[in-house]
C-alpha cells in the first residue's frame, strides 16, 4: 500500500501553555511493497510519525494518505478502523500486550472484534502461528508459559491476524540479545518478502536499517532530514553525524579502505558478504 505524507506538523497538548511542537513540514513517499526505515536520535520524532500512521495521532496540519484513506488536519471526524486494519502496528515489547488465557484467544481477539465470526478467526490464528514460526500446539497453552522470544512471536500472529497491508515495527527488537535480534527481524523480512507487505521499520541501528531497508529516513529534530537509498544515505556521513547517527561499521571499513588504498570501493557493498567479496577482489588486483 502506497503512503503519501504532506507537510505533516503534530503538536503535542496543541493550545496549552505545555505545547510542543514534535514534527514540523515532514513530506515523505513511501511506495507499495518497500521495506522502509526511518531512523533518528532519540525525540527525532520517529514514533510520533508513525502513529499517524494508523490514526493513534491525528496531523495538527498536514495530510497523510495511506491507499485510498485520507487524514487530515481539521478533517472530519473519520472512523479509523479502517485505517487500523490496514496498518498493524507492533510496538516496543508487544508481548507486554498479551492478556487473554490462551495464544489462541489472544490472536482471535483482534479479528473478533472487527466482527469476523468465530471459526474463521480460528482458522486466523491457526494460519498466523505458522508464519511466525511456532507450532500449532502452542495455541492451546497460555502466552505466559512460552519464553521470551516465543511470546513476541504470539504478540506479531496477533498483529499479522488483522491481515495488515502495512506493517509498521517500533523498535520491535528492544531488549532481545544478539541472535534473537537477528531472528525476529529475518522474520519481518520474510514476512515481507513472501506477502509483498509494505514495513516501515523504525530503529536506532544503523545495522539494521541497511540490513533490510530498501530505503532509509533519516529524522532529526522533528523534520525529515534526509531520504535515500541506503548507499546514497552512506555518502552523507558528516549529515549522519550532525544528527548524533553514524554509517554501519562496515561502511567505516570501506571509507577507510578507499582513504588507505586510494581505490574507489562502492558503498553499496556493504553487507558483511559483498564486503568480502570485494575486498577478495581488491587485494588480488593489487597484488597481480
Ligand atoms: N505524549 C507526549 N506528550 C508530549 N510530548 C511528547 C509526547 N510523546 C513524545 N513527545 C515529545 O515529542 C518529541 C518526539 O518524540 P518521539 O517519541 O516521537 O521521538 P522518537 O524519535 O520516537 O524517540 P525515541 O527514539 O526515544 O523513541 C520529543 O521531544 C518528545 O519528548
Amino acid at each position: 500500500m502506497e503512503i503519501s505524507i504532506k507537510q505533516l506538523e503534530h503538536r503535542y497538548m496543541q493550545g496549552t501553555p505545555f505545547e510542543r511542537r514534535a514534527l514540523h513540514d515532514v513530506n515523505l513517499d513511501i511506495s507499495d511493497e518497500t521495506f522502509f526505515a526511518l531512523i533518528g536520535h532519540t525525540g527525532s520524532g520517529k514514533s510520533t510519525l508513525i502513529q499517524h500512521l494508523n490514526g493513534l495521532l491525528k496531523p495538527s496540519a498536514g495530510s497523510i494518505k495511506m491507499g485510498d484513506i485520507l487524514l487530515e488536519a481539521g478533517g472530519k471526524k473519520q472512523d479509523l478502523k479502517p485505517l487500523r486494519k490496514k496498518a498493524g502496528i507492533v510496538f516496543q515489547y508487544p508481548e507486554h500486550q498479551l492478556f487473554e488465557e490462551t495464544v489462541e484467544k489472544d490472536i482471535m481477539f483482534g479479528p473478533r472484534n472487527f466482527g469476523m465470526p468465530e471459526e474463521e478467526a480460528k482458522n486466523t490464528a491457526s494460519r498466523v502461528i505458522e508464519m511466525v514460526g511456532l507450532p500449532q500446539t502452542v495455541l492451546s497453552k497460555s502466552p505466559f508459559d512460552l519464553s521470551g522470544g516465543q511470546m513476541r512471536r504470539v504478540a506479531i500472529a496477533g498483529v499479522l491476524a488483522m491481515n495488515p497491508e502495512v506493517l509498521i515495527l517500533d523498535e520491535p527488537t528492544a531488549g532481545l540479545d544478539p541472535s534473537g535480534r537477528v531472528e525476529i527481524m529475518d522474520l519481518f523480512y520474510d514476512l515481507h518478502q513472501k506477502n509483498k507487505l509494505t514495513t516501515v521499520l523504525v530503529t536506532h541501528s544503523m545495522e539494521d536499517a541497511s540490513k533490510y531497508a530498501d530505503e532509509i529516513a533519516v529524522m532529526h529534530k522533528g523534520e525529515l532530514y534526509l531520504h535515500g537509498k541506503p548507499s546514497e544515505i552512506f555518502n552523507e556521513r558528516k549529515a549522519l553525524q550532525a544528527a548524533g547517527l553514524d554509517v554501519p561499521e562496515t561502511v567505516q571499513f570501506l571509507l577507510k579502505w578507499n582513504e588507505k588504498s586510494g581505490q574507489n570501493l562502492s558503498l553499496s557493498d556493504f553487507t558483511i558478504e559483498d564486503l568480502a567479496k570485494c575486498l577478495g577482489q581488491a587485494l588480488k588486483k593489487r597484488g597481480s
